[in-house]
């Protein structure tokens, strides 16, 4: 067991305010279970010494879905008081889905939380997840390991969530019982929630058969991660090319490239130009990559993408199939095809829709005429519905395009930002928030 890296909540707590030159106020997310009840008083204690320029509130949301849950958010709404810590209970309303409980229930917790922390000033939330977490993370994700072994870095430090707040994990390194024994002396009890002992979790199952097994990765996978990233993001700077604002294209220097790196490029290019949320899978890459290594002209389509192979350059695009027209209500919002945030502040509602017949292509001599067709065939039209001399109109300057990435945009661990920032510079979108520094 790699004991080196582990650490007492006291100090984790202590690493990371010393961390931090700008005062930050963070939002503490607690449950009331043992984990985020210690962070919650190992962050007071610290912020509490003389001269800190940091402070903490906390928020615990009810997810109502046991009958107790309220009670335990009252139970720590008390302790934060008895503290002056200013808190916040978020209740997750409505129906509730019959299945996939747990991702709808963190979407939610998410969610609620961020908003708790704009109301009440925080610049960075705080949650309480150990080194026994990630080490059972890393296990299920090893047991279904199917996109070249990327999960297997485990939990980041630090995940930006929506591109609004960063969520910092500071007790990684710090296991349970360390937690547990350090409350203890405190004379400061916690809520076991009953789900967390439930073997018809993944999650508890791996617990309960890991015992006192080792807790943090014994590998700098997360390291080697952040490398990669960086480096994907350097062959994006150098070799990429937008078209279009939706057609990529990497010049013939990509090829040089070490083979893990252009395979990460590509797999993370082919995820965002298909609009999706996970990255193709490793059977699907190494096809991929036998096809660039081939050097002959040939395309490929993976994650609703299509790769294309034409004289040395790479072109990666959107697949035609399956891109849908929507309509977008008056005055809302709708994220297109996965590829664009399509806002429409007008009072009318409209359409959108590829429309090749309408498309005008941008003029280009490296684009194959084939290729400009294709663009057209992926590419947002937007036609308003109201009255028939709106209809084909084109969208008034209110109307707003952006191109969208799920794959980074809703949960962005630390050790992707470099090539997320570096195609978000390719799509000419606003950089993501900076880490807490
Ligand atoms: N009801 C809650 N209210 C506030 N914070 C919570 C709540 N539940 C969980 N958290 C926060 O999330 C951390 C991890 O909790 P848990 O392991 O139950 O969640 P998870 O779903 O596994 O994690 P993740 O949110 O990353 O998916 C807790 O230490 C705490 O900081």
């Amino acid at each position: 067991m790699n004991t080196s890296l582990l650490t007492l909540p006291q100090d984790a707590a202590r690493r990371l305010l010393t961390s931090l030159r700008k005062p930050t106020r963070f939002l503490a997310a607690v449950s009331g279970g043992s984990d985020s009840t210690g962070l919650l008083i190992a962050l007071h204690r610290a912020v509490s010494q003389h001269d800190c320029p940091h402070s903490i509130a906390a928020a615990t949301v009810d997810h109502a879905l046991r009958p107790e849950s309220t009670a335990e958010a009252r139970t720590v709404a008390s302790l934060c008081a008895s503290l002056d810590i200013p808190h916040r209970i978020v209740t997750w309303q409505g129906d509730k889905p019959s299945t996939g409980i747990s991702a709808a229930a963190r979407q939610a917790r998410y969610r609620l939380l961020s908003t708790a922390a704009d109301e009440l000033g925080a610049t960075a939330m705080v949650t309480g997840h150990t080194a026994d977490d990630q080490y059972e993370t890393i296990a299920m994700r090893a047991a279904r390991a199917t996109q070249d072994n990327l999960g297997l870095s485990g939990m980041a430090a630090a995940t930006l969530y929506d591109r609004r707040i960063w969520v910092l994990r500071p007790f990684l390194a710090v296991r349970r019982a360390a937690i547990r024994d350090y409350l203890s002396e405190a004379g400061i009890g916690w809520v076991d929630d009953p789900s967390n002992v439930d073997p018809h979790y993944e999650r508890v199952r791996i617990r309960l058969g890991h015992g006192a097994r080792p807790s943090t990765p014994e590998n700098n996978a997360a390291e080697r991660r952040r490398e990669l990233s960086s480096a994907a993001a350097s062959l994006v700077g150098r070799c990429a090319t937008l078209h279009a604002g939706c057609l990529v294209s990497l010049s013939a220097d990509a090829r040089n490239a070490a083979p893990q790196v252009l395979r990460h490029t590509l797999a993370t290019l082919a995820t965002i130009a298909g609009g999706r949320t996970y990255r193709p899978s490793a059977a699907a890459m190494d096809q991929l990559m036998q096809l660039v290594a081939s050097g002959s002209p040939g395309r490929m389509t993976l994650s609703g993408a299509l790769v294309q192979l034409r004289r040395d350059d790479i072109y990666i695009m959107r697949e035609v199939r399956d891109v849908l027209p929507r309509d977008v209500a008056a005055q809302s919002s709708l994220l297109w095809d996965g590829r664009y945030l399509i806002t429409n502040p007008s009072d009318d509602r409209f359409h959108v829709h590829p429309d090749a017949a309408t498309f005008a292509p941008p003029a280009s001599d490296t684009l194959s005429p084939a290729m400009l067709r294709h663009i057209g065939r992926i590419t947002p039209e937007i036609r308003f519905h109201s009255g028939s001399a709106d209809k084909g109109a084109p969208p008034p300057d209110t109307v707003s395009i952006t191109p969208a990435f799920p794959l980074f945009d809703h949960f962005l661990p630390d050790f992707d930002l470099p090539l997320a920032e570096a195609i978000a510079r390719l799509f000419g979108r606003k950089a993501y928030l900076p880490l807490p520094a």
